[in-house]
């Protein structure tokens, strides 16, 4: 039974399909404090949080059988996703599910701050009828300035265009295609802020972002500018809006999210050409539903070790390439798990070559599992597909990935070598068209093995009578060998025997059959 815990109100209807998980313990603790989630995280397989749920490396090391962390929305600011990464713990988010809202949201805050909406209904309902003090402005004609073109940006951008606004838009992945087909001027930061008389912000919030608009952005900005924040406090430096707001260059801001949440003694909040929310972008029914359905579906899924998307800390697979690669999956971690155990000493370098038609394809999530395979043999459960690569460089292995579009007389061929600092071994897989997975060569001898169950590896002189004695000593001791394959250099040179066998033989055995004169090494491989 795996347990969930969910540290921040979510959508009950959202969260149903993991309610009625028959294989899914859900605690639902909205609010927890800091030292509560610290203290009970260590029991918990998923951990589903908001935006409130600080997810920080002590509580990652104390949760040492999670395996997933969903959030409930798009920003990840609140979960350190690196400690996540390095402890192997899955970070998924819910991009698609508030999108509208917070879009529907900044518009609501835009027109707002055009036409005092906030204060005015506060001045009325405090007993006052006052017509004078909140003469607004048009959107009509004016120029909105979106810097951060995702998906909330785009969205604004389509109802700006509504309002027979001229939208500039600014963001390092927007083309002139596309700029042009959402009737949006492509511009740079430089010309949003020279031009618009509305600036919204819908970025991340990164080193990049941070204070992407600060006092030289407002010095140069139109006199009566508006600005608005509903992505992440701190893309606008607070204390320059502040100063700006009383100059008189920037004529109101409508915030929805703080530098620090909830805020405190921030001078903004309380300004007369301030309007405010307390985060509530994504606060609609709706959203939350969306957010919470988009997480839980997913959780169940990486619980249930089934492919899932929308994870922040690993690479997205597109489709049409997941259906291509994912075969080779299986094959890549075997190949990993059945080097690691026939190479001697401590690995440096590990290369992997791609041939066929695979070579076409983004191989890196199958490099990730093939690494998985090679590190678990000496790391364990501590391994997995999310933080393997991380994993390998604090161990100062080398990971080379080459391609190669000729087939090798396979339609698809990975060849996995490993040099450590005493050999370099090579394994070779392939998958065959109606006859699944093989092993198709090691080191320089081709073979035809299926990589599954029990493995003797023999590496031994070619002489009469060697297969024979090796068949005696396991039927003596009850081992049954399934299948057998033999390869040799030369007529009487090295050669090696790949035997499946139906059980794992004991330490006796394989020293039995180490003995043997011939015999020049025996490895039990277990995949
Ligand atoms: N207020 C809320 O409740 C609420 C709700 C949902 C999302 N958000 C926030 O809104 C923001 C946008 O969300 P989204 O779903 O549109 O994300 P998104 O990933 O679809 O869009 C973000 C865009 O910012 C762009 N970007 C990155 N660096 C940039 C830079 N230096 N200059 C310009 N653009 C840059 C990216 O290329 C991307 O296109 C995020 O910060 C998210 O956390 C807030
Ligand atoms: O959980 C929330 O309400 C905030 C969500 C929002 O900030 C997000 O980034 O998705």
């Amino acid at each position: 039974m795996f347990k969930v815990l969910i540290s921040d109100p979510l959508s009950e209807f959202g969260i149903q399909k993991l309610l009625d998980a028959p294989d899914v313990e859900v605690v639902q603790k909205p609010g927890l404090s800091p030292s509560d989630l610290l203290a009970e995280i260590g029991d918990y397989d998923a951990l589903l949080v908001r935006s409130q749920t600080q997810v920080t490396t002590d509580v990652l090391a104390a949760g040492k059988k999670l395996k997933a962390i969903g959030r409930a929305g798009v920003g990840v600011d609140n979960i350190d996703i690196n400690a996540a990464t390095q402890a192997g713990v899955v970070v998924i988010n819910a991009p698609d599910g508030n999108t509208m809202s917070t879009c529907e949201h900044s518009f609501a805050m835009l027109m707002a701050v055009a036409r005092n909406i906030p204060q005015a209904h506060k001045k009325l309902t405090d007993g006052k009828w006052d017509r004078k003090s909140f003469q607004g402005v048009e959107l009509n004609n004016k120029v909105l300035g979106i810097i951060g073109m995702g998906r909330i940006g785009t969205e604004v951008a389509k109802r700006a265009k509504a309002f027979n606004m001229t939208v500039i838009g600014y963001d390092p992945f927007l083309t002139e295609e596309r700029a042009q087909k959402l009737g949006v001027i492509h511009g740079s930061v430089e010309d949003i802020v020279l031009q618009a008389d509305f600036i919204t912000v819908h970025t991340p919030l990164i080193k990049e972002t941070r204070h992407i608009l600060s006092t030289r952005e407002f010095e140069k900005m139109k006199t009566g500018v508006r600005v608005i924040n509903c992505a992440r406090g701190g893309i606008i430096d607070e204390k320059a809006l502040y100063e700006a707001i009383l100059t008189g260059k920037v004529a109101g801001a409508a915030l929805d999210v703080f530098e620090v949440e909830p805020p405190v003694d921030n001078p903004l909040i309380g300004l007369p050409q301030v309007v405010v929310t307390p985060h509530l972008g994504a606060s609609t029914l709706e959203a939350q539903e969306n957010v919470a359905i988009d997480v839980s579906e997913e959780i169940i899924k990486i619980l249930r070790d089934e492919p899932f998307k929308n994870a922040v800390n690993l690479p997205s697979i597109p489709a049409h390439v997941m259906e291509k690669v994912q075969p080779y999956f299986v094959l890549g971690e075997k190949l990993g798990h059945f080097i690691a155990q026939v190479t001697v000493g401590s690995i440096q370098d590990v290369t992997i070559a791609y041939s066929g038609e695979l070579a076409e394809f983004d191989t890196a999530p199958l490099t990730r599992t093939i690494l998985k395979g090679i590190l678990s043999f000496h790391l364990g459960e501590e391994v997995n597909y999310v933080n393997a690569p991380h994993l390998a460089k604090t161990r100062d292995i080398h990971v080379t990935e080459q391609k190669s579009s000729s087939n090798k007389g396979f339609t698809n061929l990975i060849t996995v070598s490993l040099k450590t600092n005493q050999q370099t071994r090579l394994v070779a897989g392939t998958l065959l068209n109606g006859y699944g997975a093989r092993i198709v060569k090691i080191d320089d001898f081709a073979i035809d093995v299926a990589p599954n169950g029990h493995l003797l590896y023999v590496h031994h002189n070619d002489r009469p009578g060697v297969i024979g004695r090796v068949g005696t000593i396991l039927g003596t001791n009850d081992v049954n060998i399934a299948t057998m394959q033999v390869g040799r250099r030369d007529v009487g040179g090295d050669a090696i025997m790949m035997l499946t066998i139906d059980k794992a033989v004991t330490a006796e055995i394989l020293d039995t059959l180490g003995e043997m004169s011939e015999i020049k090494s025996v490895t039990q491989i277990d995949l």
